[in-house]
């Protein structure tokens, strides 16, 4: 491992961009990594040519770093025990649900927390020896909140920043975790830790406050060295975005635009096609849209053959207790809704358990009228940015949770609380019925919104905050 080339810029995440995947015929290949963490920083590494730290997606895979397209990939492998207690137990049932709001209850359990410490040292370890003397590491998201100290205590030379891609939760939430001052000493080890929304700063600042008494004062957080000095560590937000150019590149690709007719072609041809796209989290608010469609079907506002649903819900964290139930109870209701509505020749939810690759997911972009993230709470959701990317015709309406972090930026959508089925209803019918002249006006003012906010100007101004925060330091 000595012999590893370094690089001055390195990414660190829980997932690398791909997985390692075995086919059901035994044949083993990479496929794209799920989820919006990969989808924006891929076009970062592809611009900077670093390496990408992180676990490939299979168990016990301990395989030499390689050349990828955009990056050197450098595997961490995990131990099956490891995926059970630092992945899906700790990131995905205790930090998950409680940075949340607690959709779901959070699962304290010591050995997960110790599983979530060990894997954490041996990613910071990893990208300690990839690092360059003076490089830029780039720790991502609530799976390795340790890293950043881990990294600082064994190069003090390195310029450290964190983006949190999930929410940070409220201190009457955050102050459930048995482990709050070992997870804020772990994240103040950087120069920058980044936030999707200026309420999660400040709810990591307060939490700051009351945990330890430090001085802040916004965005600087003063943190003392143990040397009688201070460091000082910025938290800010710095809301995420998608590679625009090279949505609108495949949308105006006239494979893409024929494979969107052809979507309509064989949903009928109804009159308005409307899109879920998410993950098959209990966050994305899925069943709250399905009760709000249902009931429109069932009052007779919306027509099944006039009016159809298309739901991708692609396969997640599939072996966490939660997420097993909510695939049943959606699919459940999925099954009600087209036995109660469905005729032969029309569903009324087009259902779709799969990830689809970028070309696909663009083609039904372009066949929706209606795009709906209805999500309880999100980081972003770069689905919303995407659909409105999409729409070089200006067309198609955005329904938005204002419980994503995209609503900070998308005032143009028509914003939701998704609890409100009432109100839900009514956007779902306002978007149906939204007059052509009004359908243009939100568009417009939505794609110059993402335009002007995309993923290189999001990895800019963090990356730019990071080299002036580390000057500033009195640390060194
Ligand atoms: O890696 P998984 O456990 O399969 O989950 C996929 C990713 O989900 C989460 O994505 C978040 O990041 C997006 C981009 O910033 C943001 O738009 C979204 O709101 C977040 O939920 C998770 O944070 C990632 O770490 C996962 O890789
Ligand atoms: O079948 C699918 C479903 C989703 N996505 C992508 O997964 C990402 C989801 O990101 P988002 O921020 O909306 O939510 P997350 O899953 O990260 O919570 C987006 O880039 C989608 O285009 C995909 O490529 N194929």
């Amino acid at each position: 491992m000595t012999d590893l080339p370094h690089y001055d810029f390195v990414v660190v995440s829980n997932r690398l961009p791909v997985d390692r995947v075995i086919d059901a015929d035994g044949t083993e290949r990479w496929q794209r990594s799920p989820g919006g963490l990969v989808t924006a920083l891929e076009p970062v590494m592809r611009a900077s040519h670093g390496a990408w730290v992180g676990w490939a997606g299979q168990p016990d895979l301990d395989l030499a770093p390689f050349d990828s397209d955009d990056a050197t990939l450098v595997p961490v492998p995990l131990s099956p025990l490891e995926i059970e207690y630092y992945y899906e137990g700790f990131s995905n049932d205790t930090l998950w649900p409680l940075y949340h709001d607690v959709i779901a209850s959070p699962s304290f359990h010591r050995e997960w927390w110790e599983a979530y410490v060990e894997v954490n040292q041996r990613f910071a370890d990893a990208s300690a020896r990839v690092a360059a003397p003076g490089a830029t590491v780039w720790v991502q998201d609530y799976q390795l909140q340790l890293v950043p100290r881990m990294l600082r205590e064994q190069r003090p030379d390195l310029t450290i920043g964190f983006f949190n891609h999930i929410p940070f939760p409220p201190y009457g939430i955050y102050a459930q975790l048995p482990w709050r001052k070992q997870v804020i000493e772990g994240l103040l080890g950087a120069d920058v830790i980044g936030f999707q929304r200026v309420a999660d700063a400040g709810n990591f600042s307060r939490a700051v406050r009351r945990l330890f008494g430090y001085a802040t004062r916004t965005p600087e957080i003063r943190v003392p060295d143990g040397l009688g000095g201070h460091r000082s560590v910025i938290a800010k937000a710095f809301p995420i975005s998608i590679d625009v150019e090279s949505f609108e590149q495949i949308a105006r690709r006239p494979e893409v635009q024929q494979r969107a007719q052809q979507i309509r072609d064989d949903l009928g041809n109804p009159s308005t096609i409307m899109l879920g796209v998410d993950r098959l989290d209990y966050t994305k608010g899925i069943r709250h849209r399905l009760k709000a469609f249902g009931e429109l079907l069932g009052d007779g506002t919306l027509a099944v053959g006039d009016a159809v649903l298309v739901q991708v819900a692609s396969p997640s964290r599939e072996r966490v207790a939660a997420y097993m139930q909510l695939r049943d109870e959606i699919e459940l209701t999925v099954g009600r809704l087209n036995g109660q509505y469905a005729t032969i020749s029309h569903s009324a939810v087009a259902y779709l358990h799969h990830g689809y690759p970028r070309e696909e997911m663009v083609a039904l972009y372009l066949a929706a009228d209606v795009m709906l993230v209805t999500a309880l709470r999100d980081g972003m959701n770069l689905v919303a940015k995407e659909y409105v990317a999409c729409q070089l015709d200006e067309d198609g309406v955005l329904v938005l949770s204002e419980f994503a972090g995209a609503a900070d930026e998308l005032k143009n959508a028509l914003l939701v609380n998704p609890h409100d089925i009432d109100g839900l209803k009514e956007a779902i019918v306002a978007a149906v019925r939204m007059p052509q002249r009004e359908r243009t006006t939100r568009m417009r003012a939505l794609r110059r919104r993402v335009r002007d906010n995309d993923v290189a100007r999001w990895s800019a101004t963090f990356l730019d905050t990071l080299r002036h925060a580390n000057h500033h330091s009195d640390a060194r």
